[in-house]
């Protein structure tokens, strides 16, 4: 129930369109209760005293009543889907902030469709609530106490029989309903038995008849057909039982009800037609009872949805910036890491000791086997992830004080599958800088040899990508890739195996822009062919999550380790399959 208060701070800001719209629920609720009334005023006046003037006075009403129920009709819809709408779009805009504020981890944890299934199913969910719930409610609400109002009004003393007697034949139909719903348990569990007596002796027929068992297995069967019996008997019993049984309770409880109601109008004590509406409005009361409680059952249900949208939105955001942290002023690229030890999972290292002393615009190369810790360290030092131990700086700067988003606006990251959105290829670049303008686009494009290619496309820079639009190749994507992380001009530069899914021909393309791209930056490579990282500054080996060896191509290749058997496989002994393991 907390919850669904928090759920109306939501409608705070809605709450003049609320009040309205409740006054428009209960007006038409209300002309609903006139119907009745109508009958009485027919039935007094018009039949009994044949006066004309009240007929066409209830045939004019009868039109206006509608058409007033009409127009508050549209306007409690309208009013209650506007709130609706509004609290959905504002549930749901906050829900995608936290999610982009979410850090890596919570994403390795939940599926995508979990985390989709959040905004779009629950935060449905909870307009189902709002929007339909609600209105049932008040319009149900309204005619109960509406109808018990009117009955009071007409007949305070019949009132008073009627809502006692009600309520009784109410409390019986269920117990009986109970009754049955056990009984319906135990015949199902006794044609359960009978299935499975059966299956087994049949299927154990060789064993029966070997140990002459069947007049044995006969009078089993015999038996349990019996109880079978009984129990649907008893069922037969308890059903045939219910129709009469609430059929002469409510006879007996109308008997009263219409016995002192007559009473009173051979008496004088209500008129012909009071009784007539009266009744209609006793009549009345069940449909409201029952949609009362489905809309409770309805509410539940919702009530669970917002628990878990509350849930989502109350998650931790274990990083975000320190009270005090500074913006990361334009850096060189000098990148420090010392001693970091790091787990995705508690208990479970993906990186031990890990140590780099990396000078500005150095080139940097990973290598090693697959899952020794690679993409972990290139992680890292965007901050995707926080580190258990150890320190990773910038120029100086550990990259815990300092903001995130100052952070991340001077790395560049070009994966080795490039997400592109349905958007245009001019946008699509441009995401690696908001502002830059489409001549800056271009000079991308041109830097990361896509110009040609895209210029090819069928709208030129203005085609769409995406599911409706145009499918580009991985060799494609990848320049575009590049083409953004030009256009964001950052000083550390990350390239997660960007050319390992390419074949030759595109590969080099693609490296030739990589190439030219690295210059001045200080680059993270993460390699899958050696030939891509001979000229590195520093090459580091990773196995198991630490650093077995580093140095130049040359260096390693005397020492003989990892690197040299590596570099063996894939060039010496020609085993091309073993490549990058
Ligand atoms: N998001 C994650 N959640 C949990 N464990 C992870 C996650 N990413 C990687 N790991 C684990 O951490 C270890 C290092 O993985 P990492 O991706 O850094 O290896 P890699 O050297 O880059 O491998 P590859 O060459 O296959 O990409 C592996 O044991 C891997 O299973």
């Amino acid at each position: 129930m907390k919850n669904y208060k928090r759920l109306l701070q939501y409608i705070r800001p809605y709450l003049k369109r609320l009040a309205l719209a409740i006054v428009c629920i209960v007006v038409a609720a209300a002309c609903n209760l006139y119907l009745p009334w109508i009958i009485k005023d027919m039935v007094d006046k018009v039949l009994a005293e044949k006066d004309m003037v009240m007929l066409y006075v209830i045939c004019v009403s009868i039109v206006v009543v509608f058409l007033i129920r009409g127009i508050f009709y549209y306007g409690q819809s309208y009013l209650v889907s506007y709130i609706g709408q509004k609290v959905v779009i504002d549930v749901r805009e906050v829900m995608f902030r936290k999610f982009q504020r979410m850090p890596m981890a919570y994403f390795d944890k939940h599926q995508t469709g979990e985390t989709m299934s959040y905004i779009t199913n629950d935060v449905a969910a909870i307009q189902s609530a709002l929007v339909d719930q609600l209105i049932e409610m008040v319009t149900e609400g309204s005619i109960l106490i509406g109808s018990i109002a009117m009955m009071i009004y007409l007949d305070w003393k019949l009132s008073l029989l009627t809502l006692v007697v009600i309520p009784l034949v109410g409390q019986a139909m269920k117990i009986f309903g109970r009754k049955l719903k056990r009984n319906g348990t135990v015949i199902q569990e006794r044609a359960a038995d009978i299935t499975s007596l059966l299956q087994e002796s049949i299927s154990s027929i060789r064993v029966v008849k070997s140990f002459v068992r069947e007049d044995y297995e006969i009078k089993r069967f015999i038996n349990q057909n019996i109880l079978n019996f009984q129990a649907a008997m008893k069922n037969v019993q308890l059903t045939s039982l219910l129709t009469p049984t609430v059929e002469f309770l409510a006879a007996v409880s109308v008997t009263f009800i219409v016995g002192f109601g007559g009473y009173e109008v051979v008496n004088g004590q209500m008129t012909a037609g009071a009784l007539v509406a009266f009744l209609t409005y006793a009549v009345n009361l069940a449909n409201p009872v029952k949609r009362l409680a489905r809309v409770y059952g309805n509410l539940q249900r919702a009530m669970a949805a917002v628990d878990r949208v509350f849930a989502v939105i109350d998650l931790p955001e274990p990083i975000s910036d320190k009270e005090d942290a500074k913006s990361l002023p334009k850096i060189q690229g000098h990148v420090e890491v010392k001693n970091v030890t790091f787990g995705y999972k508690e208990g479970v290292n993906a990186l031990e000791d890990v140590s780099l002393d990396v000078k500005p615009g150095q080139m940097i190369a990973f290598v090693g086997p697959s899952g020794a810790g690679k993409s972990t360290i290139a992680n890292l030092i965007p901050r995707f992830y926080e580190i258990n131990g150890g320190s990773i700086s910038i120029d100086g700067y550990d990259i815990r004080d300092v903001k995130l988003d100052s952070l991340r606006e001077q790395i560049g990251i070009v994966p080795q599958e490039t997400m592109l959105f349905s958007t245009t290829v001019m946008e699509n670049i441009r995401y690696g800088r908001l502002d830059a303008t489409d001549e800056e686009v271009i000079e991308a494009a041109k830097a990361a040899n896509a110009d040609s290619f895209i210029r090819e496309l069928p709208q030129g820079y203005d085609t769409t990508i995406g599911e409706r639009g145009l499918n580009l190749s991985g060799g494609q994507r990848q320049r575009m890739a590049i083409a953004r992380a030009i256009l964001k001009n950052p000083q550390i530069l990350i390239l997660d195996e960007a050319t390992s899914a390419l074949d030759t021909e595109s590969e080099k393309i693609v490296q030739a822009a990589l190439d030219s791209l690295m210059v001045g930056r200080t680059s993270f490579v993460i390699a899958h062919r050696l030939s891509t990282i001979f000229n590195a500054d520093q090459i580091y080996v990773i196995d198991g999550g630490r650093i077995k060896e580093h140095g130049t191509h040359e260096e390693l290749l005397q020492q003989g380790g990892l690197y040299s058997h590596l570099y063996n496989i894939q060039f010496g002994g020609g085993n091309v399959a073993a490549e990058g393991a």
